[in-house]
């Protein structure tokens, strides 16, 4: 029980105090300890913090499944879309001196958590059959398959986003929960990559044509702009050449203390 404790102790400063892979979370400690009316920092986890400063958290080495890289079940416009953003990403280069691309390419796992160092303890005390819900259907190409790329300098995001059979709604078309859905992950990774960890506060759509199933479509995400705790993003659903306009949206996305997802 005690070493039990001590491990998902370990494991959650880890989460808590260190960098995503994706980099999204420079800011994390900040929003992670909340401070009380005597300006001290709050936290049941403030005496094991300095043993966090110690341990980077790069993902495992153990090649977890990444989703976002092309499988078998890609069709051509998809591919031809991955390619096209993966040409204008930064890549590494001999003696690892990065060429700089505005582009980055986010690596997408069913369970984050799983394959962070310190996290996979910590991922089978805390609801361990969870899996990303965009992430959880195994047959390639039934459901959503999707890579997103964000500018770093325009601050903006785009996913590439092919909906798989197991997505119908209409019939022959995508239901319009799912649509919700990948707008709602690809804003959220976008409001992530902005302002550090947050939650959907509202998410507002408009559906003006419907998505054929087996399509490939752009989901592009736009910050419009952050005040204190709220980052406001648009988005806009169109087919892969840009000439349809499928959807549009927009949402509030609302910075949290990271115990605010431990019920604090
Ligand atoms: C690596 C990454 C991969 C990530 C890959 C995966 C990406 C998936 C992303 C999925 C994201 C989700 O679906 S998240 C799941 C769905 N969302 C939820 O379950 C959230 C449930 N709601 C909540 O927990 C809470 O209401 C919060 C956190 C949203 C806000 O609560 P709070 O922290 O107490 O803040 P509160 O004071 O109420 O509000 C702060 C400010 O926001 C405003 N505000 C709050 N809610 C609203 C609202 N609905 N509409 C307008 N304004 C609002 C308030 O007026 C206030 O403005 P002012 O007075 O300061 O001006």
């Amino acid at each position: 029980m005690l070493r039990h404790g001590l491990q998902m102790a370990r494991g959650l400063c880890q989460l808590l105090s260190d960098k995503f892979s994706v980099g999204l979370h420079r800011n994390i400690m900040k929003h992670l300890l909340p401070i009380n009316a005597t300006g001290h920092a709050w936290s049941p986890l403030r005496n094991i913090r300095a043993v966090t400063q110690m341990a980077p958290w790069p993902f495992s080495s153990s090649q977890p499944r990444d989703y976002s890289l092309p499988n078998a079940s890609w069709s051509a416009e998809m591919q031809r879309l991955y390619d096209q953003y993966s040409s204008m990403c930064e890549v590494e280069t001999e003696g690892s001196e990065k060429k700089k691309g505005a582009w980055r390419r986010l690596p997408s796992y069913n369970r984050t958590l799983k394959y962070a160092t310190g996290g996979r303890c910590l991922s089978r005390m805390l609801q361990a059959k969870a899996r990303l819900f965009t992430r959880n259907i195994e047959e390639q190409g039934a459901g959503f398959e999707y890579v997103v790329f964000i500018n770093k300098e325009e601050k903006t995001c785009v996913c590439v986003f092919q909906a798989g059979h197991l997505l119908e709604g209409p019939p022959g078309h995508v239901h319009g929960g799912a649509i919700a859905t990948i707008i709602d992950s690809v804003t959220g990774t976008h409001a992530t990559y902005i302002s550090g960890p947050v939650m959907t506060a509202n998410l507002t759509i408009n559906y003006r044509s419907p998505i054929p199933l087996g399509s490939v479509v752009l989901v592009h995400s736009a910050l419009d702009k952050v005040e204190g705790r709220k980052t406001f993003i648009s988005c806009q659903v169109t087919s892969s050449d840009g000439a349809k306009l499928h959807t549009e949206a927009t949402g509030l996305f609302v910075s949290i203390n990271v115990s605010h997802l431990f019920g604090a």
